[in-house]
């Protein structure tokens, strides 16, 4: 992409969720998508999630991925925040190996809107997939890799299809 500024910000709830989320950087990276991933929970470190949120857009970020586990409030309280567009990504918990993190963050009230994607990696990876696809209503170029991508993944499936 010719844009330098961040467009898209990758949060997370502690260091631990890093390993879910790097999926979702790793998209944005392929199709050149400025990005940052910082962390940051609405629980241990409240001041820094209202200041992420509130500045979100005044520093040019278009959409948020937000990624959490267990108690995963971080989606919504950001979302609560921002009007910029927050996706959120269920991070698989010890305790009930995600369950708890989706329902946490797809069962928001009326009025704040999370997009929330499936636990774990590959919801990561959606959630990227979805941010491309919200930037590229107004950007062409990104349009035009997002159908590369598309006629490339069922090429490969094809290319394997015949198991015996
Ligand atoms: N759900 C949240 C929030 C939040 O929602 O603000 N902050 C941390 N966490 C989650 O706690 C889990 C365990 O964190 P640790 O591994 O640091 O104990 C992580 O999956 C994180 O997302």
């Amino acid at each position: 992409m010719s844009e330098e500024k961040v467009l898209v910000g990758i949060i997370m709830g502690s260091t631990s969720d890093w390993e879910t989320m790097k999926p979702a950087s790793e998209i944005l990276t392929q199709f050149d998508v400025p990005h940052e991933c910082r962390v940051v929970s609405a629980h241990r470190t409240p001041d820094l999630m209202n200041e992420y949120a509130k500045t979100a857009e005044s520093r040019g970020l278009e959409v948020v991925i937000a990624g959490a586990g267990g108690a995963a409030h971080l989606p919504g309280m950001v979302a609560s925040q921002t009007v910029l567009p927050v996706l959120g990504v269920p991070v698989k918990s010890r305790a009930l190996n995600g369950l708890d993190s989706l329902l946490s963050i797809v069962q928001m009230p009326g009025g704040v809107p999370v997009g929330t994607l499936a636990i774990g990696d590959a919801g990561s990876k959606n959630a990227a997939l979805l941010a491309i696809r919200i930037l590229a209503t107004t950007r062409p170029e990104l349009r035009e890799k997002l159908h590369a991508f598309q006629t490339e993944q069922t090429q490969k499936v094809l290319e394997n299809s015949e198991l015996c």
